[in-house]
Parts: structure tokens; sequence; C-alpha cells
């Protein structure tokens, strides 16, 4: 199975300036972990790096010295994904493995066994509230060959991310496609209770997560 259902808060929309200070607003509010688009140095807490740089190779090693926990890289961007999910672990990082909208989950699908969580982007790359894009979800659930099936079912143990425009009002599309890592910038991070947003997330992707187990 994979590791429950997970609320990281997205810091690209926030006060640079007070980053250290956001980073612990959320934690405080109930973030499992803190999903920064922005390369920053840490202190101990958990931080997943979303590396929307065209060449990921060159930040594996300064990201791990400054204390992240993952990196998640852009499949596009790459010509040796193979190489760089070695050097990731080698650093000492777990592996994220992202896809932008225009890519199709079979270019995934061969790495899987090799990372530790899948990202399936719901908006183009690059800045925070953007619409979601509902029309990714089938890739959560993707379909293979003649017949349906869940990237969730085909590989059970892998986290698989989304990350655009997530919020109260997109989380149900989500939850529904089996995603259980789940970044929401704008919507927690401009609330005035980000608790109860980061708990509203959790449920709907928890419960979703236990009927499935159910219906099995
Ligand atoms: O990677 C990205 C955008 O490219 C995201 O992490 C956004 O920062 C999420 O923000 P919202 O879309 O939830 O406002
Ligand atoms: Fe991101």
């Amino acid at each position: 199975m994979a590791s429950g259902c997970k609320i990281g808060p997205s810091i690209l929309n926030s006060d640079l300036a007070s980053l250290g200070a956001e980073c612990l607003r959320m934690l405080d509010s109930g973030a499992d972990y803190l999903h920064l688009d922005a390369p920053c140095s840490s202190g101990r807490s958990v931080f997943y790096m979303h590396m929307m740089v065209s060449r990921p190779e060159q930040w594996v090693k300064p990201m791990a010295v400054a204390g992240a926990n993952q990196y998640t890289f852009h499949l596009e961007a790459t010509e040796n994904p193979g190489a760089l999910i070695k050097d990731i672990r080698e650093n000492g990082m777990k592996v994220g493995l992202a896809i932008k909208p225009g890519t199709t989950v079979e270019y995934l699908a061969p790495w899987a066994n090799q990372i530790d969580m899948a990202l399936v982007m719901t908006v183009e790359p690059g800045f925070g509230g953007q619409k979601f894009m509902e029309d990714m979800m089938p890739k959560v659930k993707e379909v293979f060959g003649s017949g349906v099936h869940w990237l969730r079912t085909q590989f059970p143990s892998l986290d698989i991310e989304v990350d655009g425009g997530v919020g109260p009002d997109t989380i149900h599309k989500c939850a529904e496609a089996g995603a259980n890592m789940i970044v929401s910038g704008s919507a927690i991070m401009r609330s005035e209770d980000p608790r109860s947003v980061i708990n509203l997330l959790r449920n709907v992707c928890s419960e979703a997560a236990q009927k499935r187990s159910l219906d099995r």
C-alpha cells in the first residue's frame, strides 16, 4: 500500500522573505510535508523538493546538502532518468518523478518500480493559482492496453501526488482517482484557517482510500 494520505502545502505562493515562518505556520497547521517549488535551505522538517528546472542533474547534491528529504524531477527534463534516480538515492533522498500535462503515463510506467512517488501535474508547471485540469485524472487511473487499470492498482505501493489547482473544490476528483499525496498552494496559503483546509483535504483523501480498500 502507498504510505497513507498526506497533505503538502506548496510554498511557491508564499512570501519568500518569510519562508521559514511560513513553513512553521504550515507545520503548526498540520501539514504532513512541505512541497517546495523553489530551492532553499532547510531546518529539520520534511522537505520535498519539486524541481521544475531544465537540468535537474546539477541540483541533486546541493539539495541533499540543504537537507531535502525527497527530490522530484520532471521526466521531460532529462535524457537519462535511470542515472538521475541512482544519483538521488546515493545522495540519501527519496525519488519523485513528475510528468507534465502533455506527457502520458506510459513514459512514466517503466520507472515506477524504481521511484517512491509519481507526480501527475494538474497544471502546466510554473506558478500557483492556476485552474485544476480535471482531464489529468485518467492518468492517475491510467488505461493500459485494452483494459482500464488504475495506476494505483498497477503500482499499489507507489505514492501518487497531484499538484496544481487542488483545494476543497477539486480534492474529491483527485481522491477518487487514487491520488494519496496532495499538494495544495493557494487554497491553503490564502486561507485564514489553513488547519481546517488541511484537515478537509486529508479527510476526503483518507475516506476515498478507505472506500477503495473495502471495494477490493
Ligand atoms: O508546482 C506548482 C506549480 O507549477 C505547484 O506546486 C503550485 O505552487 C501549486 O499551487 P496551487 O496551484 O495549489 O495554487
Ligand atoms: Fe509544485
